[in-house]
């Protein structure tokens, strides 16, 4: 019987540290890699392990720590996307932004792998883990201002989380046929830039508690 490969994608070290720490080091059907902050680079460094790969991997897992948009998504919590989509593929214009979409050059969203993300919210769930489903949206930039989190809200009306690498991890697995999913914990609020007020190590931990309690399901 074919035992399903997963390939698991964060941005930096710690996160893959907390990933592995909790999905345990010795499961050898999984490989967490840091492939870098952004969406090019991940996309990048996705890529290359993909097709350096001796044995295809099945699912491709993106991970890691995310702002959370107010009264969505709080700091400490889980969110599963049920979406992945770019927050600025598009265009500018005086009327609000035009998606790749609306421009005709392509989607500036992707599906995920559906089964695999019913369970594991349900089994989040059930652990009575703080999780929540909704599309997270992948921009080049960190939001900091209000303005720009009023702005990216109401465009994207559903979005529970922004991070930096979604849409570039899931762009180069999907060119390889291979599902996504992506789970990520709230460090921050989007909103005016405040590093200091990142709670980078309760993310982190629930990042690893997160993986720890789905690792029978994965
Ligand atoms: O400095 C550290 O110790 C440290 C530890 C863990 C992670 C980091 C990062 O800087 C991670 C960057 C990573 O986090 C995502 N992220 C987090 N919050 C946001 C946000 O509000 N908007 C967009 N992205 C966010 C992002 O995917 C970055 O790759 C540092």
């Amino acid at each position: 019987m074919h035992t399903p490969r997963i390939l698991i994608v964060t941005a930096v070290e710690v996160e893959r540290e907390a990933v592995l720490r909790g999905i345990g080091r010795e499961n050898e059907r999984v490989k967490v890699i840091a492939a870098g902050v952004g969406p090019v680079t991940s996309a990048v460094q996705t890529t290359l392990e993909l097709v350096k790969s001796e044995n295809p991997f099945d699912l491709v897992i993106i991970a890691g720590v995310a702002g959370g948009f107010v009264g969505r998504a709080e700091v400490g919590h889980i969110v599963v996307a049920d979406q992945i989509r770019s927050g600025d593929l598009g265009a500018e214009s005086p009327n609000g932004f035009i998606s790749i979409d609306e421009l005709g050059f392509g989607s500036g969203s992707i599906e995920v792998e559906e089964k695999m993300t019913k369970r594991i919210y349900q089994t989040l769930m059930q652990a009575e883990a703080p999780v929540s489903m909704g599309p997270i949206i992948t921009l080049n930039t960190t939001t900091g201002t209000a303005e720009t989190a009023k702005r990216l809200a109401g465009e994207f009306p559903e979005a529970r989380a922004e991070a930096m690498e979604g849409f570039g991890i899931a762009t180069a697995a999907r060119k390889m046929n291979i599902p996504v999913c992506e789970i990520r914990t709230i460090s921050n609020l989007v909103g005016p830039r405040d590093r200091n007020a990142w709670k980078l190590k309760d993310a982190l931990w629930m990042l690893e508690e997160a993986f720890a309690k789905c690792k029978e399901v994965l």
